[in-house]
């Protein structure tokens, strides 16, 4: 069981809520992944709307919300959307984005630090969404953040974990969960993730974009089971050279 903050996951498997091809899809894929913490735009939520296509049929699947300040450039306005998250959607949860850059939405990691150590003081759960930074990751711990979510590779990209060398570290050195999110683009790269260790990952372009989302949201929870399973069980050792499969060869002495 994945325990963040207060709140026990079975679930290892996140969701965002961006680029379905319709409301109706979005919700069937959430169900078939199983996934009980779902991040959604604050940028995307329309809340005059008594029905509108993301926020209502997310608050009655019971799912938990994870509001997401995208959009957000600077801390002044990620703190913005954080206290408005809060009050209109009612939940202290936040993955907490700050990418000024369009091109590769880049996390800021001077904005987003500085944007956390308030909301941790506000009593915000934070989720920062960061590059796969080891230092800054333990900072962010330090002050009192819930998980951090380090980056695969940028964020649609569905390049997989172009960081995979600094997850391994941040993993090895965190006291608290490690969501590996964005960039995860196939069910394989879910798996490793969570065959370094990772406690969960955050999946949404490559469910979303996928010919069949629902079938896709079904791989992705399979593949993260089987990644924890691997990470549990204890993979065996690499090595650059040959190690010998059946190294007992005496026998062969015996031959005439
Ligand atoms: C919805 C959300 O928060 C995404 O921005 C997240 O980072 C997932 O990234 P992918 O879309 O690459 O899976």
């Amino acid at each position: 069981m994945l325990k963040i903050a207060d709140t026990d996951f079975s679930s290892r498997l996140f969701t965002g809520t961006g680029k379905f091809a319709s409301g109706r899809v979005m919700q069937d894929a959430i169900a078939a992944s199983g996934s009980e913490l779902v991040t959604l735009a604050m940028k995307r939520v329309d809340f005059k709307a008594g029905s509108d296509d993301i926020l209502a049929p997310l608050l009655s699947r019971g799912v938990r919300l994870l509001p997401n300040t995208s959009g957000a450039r600077t801390a002044k306005e990620a703190i913005f959307a954080a206290e408005l998250s809060r009050e209109m959607l009612g939940t202290e949860w936040l993955k907490l984005e700050i990418h000024p850059d369009p091109k590769y939405l880049m996390p800021c990691p001077i904005e987003t630090f500085l944007a956390a150590k308030e909301l941790v003081s506000q009593g915000f759960k934070v989720l920062p969404y960061v590059h796969a930074d080891p230092v800054l990751c333990r900072r962010l711990e330090e002050i009192g953040c819930a998980a951090v979510m380090p980056l695969g590779s940028p964020i649609g990209s569905n390049q997989g974990l172009v960081s995979r060398e600094f997850l391994k570290i941040i993993i090895e050195q965190a006291g608290i969960p490690v969501v590996v999110d964005a960039g995860i683009g196939a069910p394989s790269h879910a798996c490793e993730a969570m065959e370094l260790g990772a406690d969960a990952v955050l999946v949404n372009t490559a469910i979303a974009s996928s010919a069949d989302p629902v079938r896709m949201a079904k791989a992705f929870a399979k593949a993260v089971e089987i990644g924890r399973e691997a990470y549990l069980a204890g993979l065996g050792a690499t090595s650059h050279h040959a190690v010998e499969t059946s190294p007992l060869t005496g026998f062969l002495g015996t031959h005439p």
